[in-house]
């Protein structure tokens, strides 16, 4: 056979080359932070849009000589951008809070190894070069507790996610803790159907699953007939289920990754709802943080305005005058006052900065309650577009 055509040969080169890439990426990646080396001493701030956007068309255009397709080149180098500036964002925060670098952290979240809680903490702290010390929690109010007594530094807890909404439970907790949101990260949520030994869908009895995963597959389950739901505590503790039973009639909701980890794999995939399925998730900690100027932050609080008319407006008319950009309003009962509501609102401003130092003050002088939830750098990076021109010339 021709060298040209033997698979192995073939397949030795694209390692090869896959090696090379990673190395480039790497090198990429430590131009980067020198670059947030000299933002922070110049005080600028992290995002440069105009030159990402530049970068991009030039990247299509080198990129179109070589045969590649500019929507390929596009969604690669948005996803290194991405990394890019989420790096040089965390490189930031460890001057901001030089008080706060520790090689090691606790943190507790939801269920046990596997869970989606699990994998959000995992994703959040490899950017930050910190080790994890697992605390698996059977509930929020564990996990919150384990924070407020010291016993763990940090609690991952989802606050929202795309199909079901918002996750009331942890509002309702927010009201009654003095930790503080320290950060926060959207976690795609990939549900599947996992099973621990070769089986088929038609052979399936019994679905363990947590309550969020059944809600948001919904329209997968009404599908599927006589199969029974088994509520579970976590998607971790219904994957350990899975696993101890090995049987061919039993199968969990959850991720594949989660799924690895318990030697299940995925029968069906995309089951969920809807398609861009992603948890939001905040990071809850005993003492707030500082935010680096050049980083966009958001600040959370909750007020109560009691029963006027027109008292919510006339927060967010505050808001709107001082050109602070809100991007969550949610509201809660009040516990033990019938009707009245508690409101939660997110807004992209840092509370060091003058502005949100103002509208607060102007606030809390009109509502009879005011808390500041803590302010965070915004994990969401969105992808700088290039104009369809540069796309399609
Ligand atoms: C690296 C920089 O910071 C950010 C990241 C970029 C990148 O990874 O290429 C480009 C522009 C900035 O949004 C920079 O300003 O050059």
């Amino acid at each position: 056979m021709s060298e040209d055509l033997d698979l192995n040969k073939i397949r030795e080169k694209i390692t090869k080359l896959d090696q090379q890439l990673l190395e480039l990426f790497a090198q990429r990646r430590s131009l980067t932070l020198s670059v947030a080396k000299s933002k922070a001493h110049q005080i600028r701030p992290v995002r440069d849009q105009q030159r990402e956007q530049e970068l991009l068309i030039r990247l299509i255009n080198q990129g179109k000589v070589l045969g590649l397709d500019a929507h390929y080149v596009t969604s690669v180098y948005q996803t290194i951008i991405e990394d890019s500036v989420l790096n040089q964002q965390a490189y930031l925060q460890t001057l901001a809070n030089p008080n706060i670098q520790v090689p090691t952290v606790s943190v507790a979240f939801l269920g046990n190894k596997g869970s989606y809680s699990y994998l959000a903490s995992h994703r959040y702290f490899s950017r930050r070069a910190a080790k994890i010390n697992e605390y698996g929690c059977q509930s929020f109010k564990e996990i919150m507790q384990q924070v407020e007594s010291g016993h763990v530094d940090y609690g991952m807890l989802p606050i929202e996610n795309t199909s079901s909404g918002s996750i009331n439970e942890v509002y309702d907790a927010l009201q009654h803790t003095n930790l503080s949101i320290v950060g926060e990260i959207t976690q795609p949520i990939e549900h599947c159907l996992l099973t621990a030994v070769n089986t088929q869908l038609s052979k399936i009895k019994t679905i363990y699953a947590h309550g969020q995963p059944f809600t948001q597959c919904s329209n997968f389950l009404d599908k599927q007939k006589n199969i029974r739901i088994e509520y579970c505590d976590s998607t971790a503790d219904a994957m350990a289920q899975a696993y101890e039973l090995q049987d061919p009639t039993v199968a969990v909701i959850g991720s594949e990754e989660g799924g690895h980890l318990y030697k299940l794999h995925a029968l069906e995939k995309s089951i969920a709802n809807q398609a861009e399925n992603h948890s939001r998730f905040i990071l809850v900690a005993r003492k707030p943080i500082d935010v680096a100027e050049q980083i966009p932050a958001k600040t959370a609080l909750i007020l109560a305005t009691g029963q006027k008319a027109g008292a919510l407006v006339d927060c967010l008319i505050i808001l709107k005058a001082k050109g602070i950009n809100m991007c969550k309003l949610e509201s809660r009962p009040i516990q033990g006052r019938p009707w009245e509501e508690m409101f939660y609102i997110d807004v992209e401003a840092n509370l060091k900065s003058a502005v949100l130092q103002e509208a607060i003050n102007e606030i809390t002088s009109i509502t009879n309650f005011i808390k500041i939830l803590g302010c965070y750098p915004i994990e969401h990076i969105s992808p700088t577009s290039v104009p369809s021109s540069a796309i399609n010339a």
